[in-house]
């Protein structure tokens, strides 16, 4: 494809995510490019980038809009963002309509817009502080409850592109002879400075094409989820609940750490996120899960109370830990969410710990970086369930890296800890609680 060509399917793309406001635009473009399976992946990758920098730069690409009346359109919004990116105005007038694949030529009002901003930079002093580190007004305090005077670094590193991680799969092979592998197919991969299990790559690379994807020997994960089920420390004698399991991204990680033996329930409320995990545990040679889908006024809570070893309550959260990888995520987040998701992560965290056994531990963890969902959260739980005490640095598991395992309950960040925003902490359930079966 052209580079004009390149521009007009991310035109097309910033209009479908525009028009599907409510669904998370990796979902959109998945679909986007499932229906146009004639684009390659080098163009996939080249719009895909074009896209992103969109989304990451939305707040601050409609505040050098202010002045203008009527719609700010996705063809504006991708032509400011390369030019303020750098491009010059000549360059960027020339993608517009120059070849059959082109977007159609600018208009007047376009070009006159745009050709204000030649040789402004995205980010201004101007810019009120909401709109220069990209997060909607009504969270700034939540932020700054969070964050305190470390707000401005912790949000501008959130606006970075995200790495890529990889975890090695030790049921199939070794870091050393993944990265090995991974290089002989021009990949070039570094082990990551906290997983003992990770390595790095830079940028958007096509992972899944490559044999060592395929053959199960390594597995796309964040460093900081990799942390999260460092942290769980579950053996291969144990019973292992991971709650929340989605598609099995840490339930995978489990598996090996537990030399495939023991055993895994995977649980789920969405059936179709479940049997996502079918072929990943396939690819991965793993063999000592089950799949269970949550339902409600389902016995199977009720038969199991006490019996597992670990839980894990991955929870569903407000992601905001994620926001490098989706910056759309920061533009649908609405303060009814939170406070629905505080509900229903202290339901889970209520129901999941009826399963623990006495002397087992309870993991939570999410991918969001809010004071609330995380240390409030598991302060509240405590004040509930008495039978829980939460685990101090010293008794974390001696496997996590020594500054996380000081931390007791650690809070990752991408500023600090160079992953995504994760929270994870371990809980011991002491005593038997009389309520248990009922
Ligand atoms: C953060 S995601 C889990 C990601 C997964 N553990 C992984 O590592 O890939 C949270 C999951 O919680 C699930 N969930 C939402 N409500 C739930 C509930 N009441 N009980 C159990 N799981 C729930 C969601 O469907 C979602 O898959």
């Amino acid at each position: 494809m052209t580079p004009a060509a390149r521009l007009s399917g991310a035109i097309d793309l910033l209009c479908a995510i525009q028009n599907a406001p409510r669904r998370p635009a990796d979902a959109t473009a998945n679909a986007f490019f499932r229906e146009r399976r004639y684009i390659g992946g080098g163009d996939r990758r080249a719009i895909s980038a074009i896209v992103w920098d969109v989304l990451r730069s939305w707040r601050r690409l409609h505040w050098h809009f202010s002045d203008l009346s009527g719609a700010i359109s996705p063809r504006l919004l991708s032509a400011a963002s390369l030019l303020l990116g750098g491009e010059s105005m000549d360059n960027v007038r020339a993608l517009f309509g120059t070849d059959r694949y082109a977007p159609s030529p600018l208009t007047s009002r376009e070009d006159i817009a745009l050709k204000k901003l030649e040789g402004r930079s995205l980010s201004s002093p101007k810019q009120p502080r909401a709109v220069r580190l990209e997060y909607p007004d009504w969270i700034e305090p939540i932020l700054l409850e969070t964050f305190g005077d470390r707000l401005e670094a912790e949000m501008l590193a959130l606006l970075e592109a995200p790495t890529l991680d990889l975890r090695v799969n030790l049921l199939k092979g070794t870091r050393e002879a993944a990265i090995k592998a991974l290089r002989n197919e021009s990949l070039k991969a570094e082990p990551t400075a906290l997983s003992p299990w990770g390595m790095r790559l830079d940028g958007r690379q096509p992972v899944t094409a490559a044999q060592a994807f395929r053959d199960g020997l390594v597995e796309i994960q964040d460093e900081g989820s990799q942390l999260v089920v460092l942290a769980a420390d579950a053996k291969s004698e144990h019973r292992v609940l991971d709650y929340c399991a989605g598609a099995g991204g840490k339930t995978l990680a489990l598996a090996m750490t537990m030399d495939n033996r023991g055993h895994i329930v995977a649980c789920d409320v969405h059936e179709k996120r479940l049997e996502g995990a079918v072929k990943r545990l396939r690819r991965a040679g793993v063999h000592n899960v089950e799949r269970h889908l949550l339902i409600s006024g389902d016995k199977w809570a009720k038969r199991r109370a006490g019996s597992f070893d670990r839980v894990l309550v991955d929870a569903p959260c407000s992601g905001t830990g994620t926001w490098r990888r989706n910056p759309d995520a920061r533009l649908r987040l609405t303060q009814t969410d939170i406070e629905e998701l505080l509900v229903k992560q202290a339901e889970i965290l209520d129901r999941a710990a009826s399963l623990v056994k006495p002397g087992g531990r309870m993991i939570y963890a999410t991918c969001s970086l809010l004071a609330q969902e995380n240390a409030v959260q598991i302060a509240a739980f405590l004040k509930r369930r008495t039978d829980y005490r939460l685990l101090t640095g010293e008794e974390m598991p001696e496997t996590l890296p020594e500054k996380l395992r000081q931390r007791g309950s650690f809070a990752l960040t991408p500023h600090q800890d160079g992953t995504d925003g994760f929270f994870a902490c371990v809980m011991e359930r002491v005593a038997e609680k009389k309520d248990d079966a009922t």
